[in-house]
């Protein structure tokens, strides 16, 4: 973990996803790393006078402000959560509710644990779940050791899924796998509840009966039946408290629209959310359903276009806690080329991938992907400004027809050429046709 979060490492893995924006990548880095430092520091006294180093990304919608900061949460493996600072501007969160942010991390970290630990106990009780399933299709005492490793072995490879076996069930466990594990963002109190319900039910003396299913079902029952009974969550409620404390990044979008400038007339909620926001950042005590969480460490990462506003509109105090400031770039033709087809997992690559699904060789000519990049700017300028997310709007109208027709009979091997896109793109270049980009 530790040497995850050393500067240069951290830019290193940004650049596999986001290209340019060094000054904002590089930045990230070191508040991520000094709250790293600020941890080691023993002297407390000392501790408390070091205030954490969040950021302010400054910069035009679709440049990647948010993509860094997601990327940074995932390479270091640290909770994350994005919220509009305007969200609590709007009527019903006036001058509450800015710790739902927080509440909110909490219960993303929760799922997360619990999706982790089903995965481990899956991993755990598999065996298990095989012997019984396979002591149901042949009964042990009636087979020799030998027979059992290659039974078993069997059952494994699925060559027993469609028969049919008895299972002794417990009622009030026909919950589907998917609902027992529901893991959503959302707060889950149905899906605890519905697993404490499949538990109660499991007790001895809870009904059962006979029901027939098939050996894969049958597994999956077994195994779902084990995880219930094996999992503790309550053991995850800390966990998950602790890991936000510790490594807690919290992306606070369009913090520009909450900046006013001195003497304009706008509403007062405005400044009301700086000041609901200031002891989040502070450093306070918010109260969950998993616990009390402390927020000095989260960090805080701040974004917005700043067309209207400057950072400096911001409360002094609020200021204070954003030492960084970062502006991001407009991006150019030469990035978004590079954004196609240099980062792991690029759009080319992607729409390649589905494509390959139905048979479909699919690639771009140089001349191709530059012409798309050019017309990605183009459509910005003309239309609005929306950065990288352009691009995906023109491959998708490049690829629209493609995508209609395939599957093809056989193997097709389709090659785009620069003629090809300039052919889609030219009668949309005329003025009234430009409404069809209007997202
Ligand atoms: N510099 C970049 N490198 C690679 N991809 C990028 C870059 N900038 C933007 N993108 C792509 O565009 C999408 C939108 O970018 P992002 O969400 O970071 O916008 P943003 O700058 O946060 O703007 P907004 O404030 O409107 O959310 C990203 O998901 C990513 O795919």
């Amino acid at each position: 973990m530790k040497e995850k979060l050393i500067p240069k490492k951290i830019v290193e893995e940004l650049n596999k996803y986001i290209i340019s924006q060094e000054d904002a990548k590089k930045n990230v880095a070191i508040s991520l790393r000094n709250r790293y430092r600020r941890k080691q520091i023993s002297d407390m006294k000392l501790k408390n006078e070091i205030t954490p180093k969040n950021i302010i990304l400054i910069g035009p919608t679709g440049v990647g402000k948010t993509e860094i900061a997601r990327r940074l949460a995932t390479i270091t493996d640290s909770p994350f959560i994005k919220v509009e600072a305007t969200k609590y501007t709007e009527v019903g969160y006036v001058g509450k509710d800015v710790e739902s942010m927080i509440k909110d991390l909490v219960s993303i970290t929760f799922n997360k644990l619990k999706v982790k630990k089903i995965e481990t106990l899956k991993e755990k009780y598999q065996e298990v779940t095989f012997l019984k399933v396979a002591k149901l299709i042949k009964p042990y005492g009636t087979i020799n050791p030998d027979e059992k490793n290659i039974l078993l072995d069997e059952v494994k490879s699925g060559k027993y899924d469609d028969q049919e076996i008895e299972v002794e069930k417990h009622q009030n466990s026909d919950a589907p796998m998917v609902e027992v594990f529901a893991t959503g963002n959302e707060p889950d109190e149905d899906g605890v509840k519905g697993i404490i319900d499949n538990i109660m039910s499991s007790f001895p003396g809870g009904k059962k009966k006979i029901v027939k299913m098939s050996v894969k079902n049958a597994i999956e029952y077994f195994l779902r039946t084990e995880i219930e009974q094996n999992i503790d969550l309550e053991e995850l409620k800390p966990l998950a408290i602790e890991k936000v404390e510790e490594d807690g990044i919290v992306f606070i979008d369009e913090i520009d629209k909450i900046a006013e400038r001195e003497g304009s007339n706008s509403e007062v909620s405005r400044q009301g959310v700086q000041r609901d926001i200031l002891p989040i950042i502070e450093g306070t005590t918010v109260m969950t359903k998993y616990g009390s969480v402390r927020t000095e460490h989260i960090l805080f990462i701040a974004a917005g276009a700043f067309t209207q506003a400057s950072p400096s509109d911001l409360m002094p105090e609020l200021q204070g806690r954003f030492p960084i400031k970062v502006r991001l770039n407009t991006l150019n033709k030469d990035d978004f080329v590079k954004i196609l087809t240099e980062i792991d997992f690029n759009l080319l690559t992607q729409y390649r991938e589905l494509l390959k699904t139905d048979k479909v060789n699919l690639s771009f000519t140089k001349g191709a992907i530059e012409e798309i990049a050019e017309i990605a700017i183009d459509l910005n300028e003309e239309i609005e400004n929306i950065g990288a997310r352009r691009l995906a709007g023109v491959i998708e109208k490049i690829l629209n027809d493609i995508m209609f027709e395939a599957p093809y009979e056989k193997q097709t091997t389709i090659k785009i050429g620069k003629k090809d896109v300039v052919k889609i793109f030219n009668y949309d270049f005329v003025e009234e046709n430009l409404d069809n980009y209007i997202l």
